[in-house]
């Protein structure tokens, strides 16, 4: 039967990417959803805006909630310190199996753990289970509906960064965290990855 999209993005990698060199892996992935395939990778233009708030907030401990096939697990893997952790949660079982190959091809393994589940389940347990009380970063990429009540289950000192506000778009999150006392937002204008439909990532700092 038929490959899967996340399939045939992991054969780009294992042909053009070389194991154990992360960028190479970026690299792979971008030109195949770029001249091959699109798929729903933060993608290299807001994943340079990516990479700058993580470098700015230069985390201990990063949250991202939906891995899909690895691309931004990778990217920010990257810029972490050596024992820095990094928890990504994936609903999907079939995207969580090529993530997991993906990122040890890019040879991130040590600094990603990743979980099986929805995040609704898994941020209340995050504290016992990870002994994680809160995280300094929080990359909100998996679904528009759980990023408003995701974000109310972690209202415990993070700065959240969300891709897609405008496109697919989440509408009751920004109007949350934009009017919210708690917060301070920004908002960073980019595209939709590969394409030039507008979308952009919005950076919340939590005020405590
Ligand atoms: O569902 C999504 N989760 C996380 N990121 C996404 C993402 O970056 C893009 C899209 C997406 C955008 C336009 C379209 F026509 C079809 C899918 C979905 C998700
Ligand atoms: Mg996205």
């Amino acid at each position: 039967t038929r490959s899967t999209r996340p399939q045939r993005l992991l054969a780009a990698v294992q042909k053009n990417a070389t194991r154990g060199d992360p960028r190479s892996v970026v690299k792979a992935i971008d030109e195949f959803c770029r001249y091959t395939e699109w798929a729903m990778n933060v993608g290299d233009e807001k994943g340079c805006i990516l990479d700058s708030v993580v470098s700015e907030v230069n985390p201990a401990t990063v949250l991202e909630l939906g891995t899909y096939c690895g691309y931004s697990t990778v990217r920010i893997a990257t810029l972490l310190p050596p024992d820095a952790k990094l928890i990504t949660l994936e609903f999907n079982p079939d995207f969580a199996v090529i993530a997991r190959q993906v990122i040890a091809w890019a040879g991130q393994e040590e600094k990603v753990h990743l979980v099986e589940g929805s995040s609704g389940d898994l941020i209340p347990k995050m504290k016992e289970q990870f002994g994680v009380k809160s995280f300094d970063l929080v990359f909100l990429d998996h679904w528009k509906d759980r990023y408003l009540p995701d974000a109310k289950l972690m209202e415990a000192g993070s700065v959240l960064l969300a891709d897609n506000v405008i496109c697919p778009g989440s509408p009751d999150y920004l109007d949350y965290v934009r009017n919210s006392p708690k917060y301070r937002s920004q908002y960073f204008k980019s595209h939709l990855e590969y394409t030039k439909v507008e979308d952009g990532l919005e950076k919340s700092v939590f005020l405590g």
